[in-house]
C-alpha cells in the first residue's frame, strides 16, 4: 500500500481526522511557513494521537535548524521521524538521532544520477523525498516536477512524492510510478487551511489506485 503523509497540520481536529483516515505520517511544520506550530502547540496537537495504539507517525519538518535544536524538539514533542528539507549534509544527517525523511528538491535540469548520487551523499537513512525546487521556498509551494523522472531512480530507494500532489493528480502517478509513499500540504488545503473534503479525497485516490494496482497484480498470478 502506498504510504500517505498529509503535512502541515496545524490543528487538533485536521490531526484526529488524519489519524481516524488510517495516514501512515502526518507533517508539523517547526521551519519557516505560514504552516509554522511551536514546539508547544506540537505537543497539545499530538496528545491524543499518541495515547492510540494504531496512529499516524510524527514527522517534524525543519529547514537548516542546528541539530541540537532538532534533537531537543523530538524529544520534547514525541516526534517519530524528522524531515529535513533544507541544505543539511550527510554529517549532519549523522547526528539526527531519529530516523529522517531526506527531502531533495528537483527541478526540470535535474538528471537521475544527479538525484541518486545526491541522496547517497547525504547518508539519509530510510525515506527519500523528492519535491519540486521553487526559488525562494523549501517547500509546501503546491509545484509539480516531471514524474517521468522517477522511472531512473532505483527501485530499491525509499521514495516518497511530494510537490504539487492532488486528489485530482494523485492516482496517476500511483498508477505509472508506484512511488514508496506520497505526501501532500497545499492540494488539500482551500484558503490556506486544510479542507477535510479534500483530505478524504486524497485518501480516496490513493487507495483507489492502491485497489487498481493490486487487480492487475492478482490477475498476473
Ligand atoms: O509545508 C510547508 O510549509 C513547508 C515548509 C518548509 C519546508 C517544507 C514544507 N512542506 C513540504 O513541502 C512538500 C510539498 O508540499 P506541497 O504539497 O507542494 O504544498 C511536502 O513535502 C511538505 O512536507
Amino acid at each position: 500500500m502506498t504510504r500517505i503523509k498529509i503535512c502541515g497540520i496545524t490543528d487538533v481536529e485536521t490531526a484526529s481526522l488524519c489519524m481516524r483516515l488510517g495516514v501512515d505520517f502526518i507533517g508539523l511544520v517547526f521551519a519557516d511557513s505560514r504552516r509554522r506550530i511551536t514546539p508547544e502547540q506540537a505537543v497539545e496537537l499530538t496528545r491524543t494521537i499518541l495515547t492510540q495504539a494504531k496512529r499516524p507517525k510524527i514527522a517534524g519538518v525543519f529547514v537548516n535548524e542546528t541539530a541540537g535544536k532538532v534533537n531537543h524538539t523530538a524529544e520534547a514533542c514525541h516526534l517519530d521521524v524528522i524531515q529535513l528539507s533544507g541544505d543539511e549534509d550527510g554529517d549532519y544527517c549523522g547526528r539526527i538521532t531519529r530516523p529522517i525523511i531526506r527531502a531533495t528538491r528537483i527541478d526540470q535540469t535535474s538528471a537521475a544520477e544527479e538525484i541518486q548520487c545526491r541522496i547517497a551523499a547525504t547518508g539519509a537513512r530510510d525515506i527519500h523525498l523528492i519535491d519540486r525546487h521553487s526559488p525562494g521556498s523549501f517547500g509546501g509551494s503546491g509545484q509539480k516536477f516531471d514524474w517521468a523522472i522517477l522511472e531512473n531512480l532505483s527501485p530499491a530507494l525509499k521514495i516518497m512524492v511530494a510537490g504539487g500532489l492532488t486528489p485530482e493528480n494523485v492516482e496517476e502517478l500511483i498508477l505509472r510510478y508506484h512511488p514508496w509513499g506520497v505526501d501532500v500540504s497545499s492540494g488539500v488545503e482551500s484558503h490556506g487551511r486544510k479542507d477535510p473534503a479534500k483530505i478524504m479525497a486524497f485518501i480516496r485516490a490513493v487507495r483507489q489506485a492502491d485497489a487498481k494496482l493490486k487487480g492487475v497484480t492478482n490477475a498476473a498470478r
